[in-house]
């Protein structure tokens, strides 16, 4: 396999069969480093699978996979410390204290900095003199990140990292990716949430049973999502203008209307550039031009559809 000094994952038909069910059928992923890449996908998709085989808690049915240039399962410990993991789950029944906990993890994943176990603990806002088990599941999914960040690993593998959180504690945890990003890590997270891989990804791969249906940036998924857009226009002559706008590339759902005296209504949705259909609105008198900002979501879920292509 070909694979770039630069890449952080690449994967090359990866496939993961569970006795006759296929997880993943044969899945490229090309991840380079310095970003955040987001995966998302309805339940079931190949998420956490896709996960654990990079980890090396479970091996792969066939196809290729490199982490930082090496094979998960001869990469060993030196590979895993290199890593930070955030499981889906996580079971943590334990009576000691989070602190012993991390200190112990601290063990396993390598050095960690004087300072850093505290000041993570202190931006998340978590007790680290609590017993484990007593902890809520915001609090133990709090416990989970700073694991997975306190060695300050080249690559983070995040499993729907933001599960439980409360919203000013999903805000710091952007800060941190958008630190990991500044001092050249790479992230690579799960999440149902599209508005979270949104917030934080720079691209992303959609999953579903299986097979990544689209690879994107969020910036390329924003141009091509949908817009609705609204305008008043004073005294313009209504089917005139339907006609004008009727014919501008990317426009769908067009109603004109001259309702109130005076002015006419329009409203449509854009599936490409405003740019044409403002330039078809110039040499009018616009009173009011109303352009809502795309909706990903509704662009995302048409991709989990059964319907939609896969690449
Ligand atoms: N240990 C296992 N044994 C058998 N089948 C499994 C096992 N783990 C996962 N699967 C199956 O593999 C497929 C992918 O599961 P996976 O957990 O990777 O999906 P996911 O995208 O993470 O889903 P969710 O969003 O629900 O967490 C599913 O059909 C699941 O039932």
């Amino acid at each position: 396999m070909t694979t770039t000094a630069t890449a952080a994952v690449t994967t090359r038909g990866l496939t993961k069969r569970y006795g006759s069910r296929t997880a993943l059928h044969g899945i490229d992923l090309d991840i380079a480093r310095g970003g955040v890449f987001g995966v998302i996908g309805p339940n079931g998709a190949g998420k956490t699978t896709t996960m654990r085989l990079l980890l090396d808690i479970i091996r792969p049915s066939g196809g290729e996979l490199r982490v930082l240039g090496e094979e998960p399962r001869t990469g060993g410990a030196a590979l895993r410390r290199r890593i930070g993991y955030l499981p889906g789950e996580l079971h943590l029944a334990s009576r000691i204290r989070g602190r012993e906990l991390l200190a112990h993890y601290a063990h396993i994943s390598g050095p960690v900095r004087a300072g850093v176990v505290d000041s993570l603990a202190d931006r998340l806002g978590l007790d680290l003199a609590r017993p484990v088990r007593s902890l809520s599941k915001g609090n133990k999914q709090k416990l989970g990140l700073i694991q997975a960040f306190m060695h300050e690993p080249e690559l983070l593998v995040l499993d729907e990292p933001t599960s439980g959180l409360d919203p000013l504690v999903q805000q710091e945890f952007l800060r941190m990716l958008h630190e990991v990003k500044r001092r050249g890590g790479t992230v690579l997270l799960s999440s149902h949430v599209l508005s979270e891989v949104q917030q934080a990804a720079d691209e992303v791969a959609i999953l579903r049973a299986g097979n990544i249906v689209k690879l994107a940036t969020v910036a390329g998924l924003r141009e091509a999502a949908v817009r609705r857009v609204r305008v008043i226009v004073a005294e313009a002559d209504a089917p005139a203008l339907q006609a004008t706008l009727e014919r501008v590339p990317g426009v769908a759902e067009l109603r004109v209307s001259g309702d109130l005296p005076g002015t006419v209504g329009v409203e449509a949705t854009l599936d490409t550039h405003v740019d044409s259909f403002v330039k078809a609105l110039a040499g009018h008198d616009l009173v009011d031009l109303t352009i809502e900002e795309p909706d990903l979501e509704q662009s995302v879920l048409a991709y989990y559809d059964d319907e939609a292509g896969v690449q």
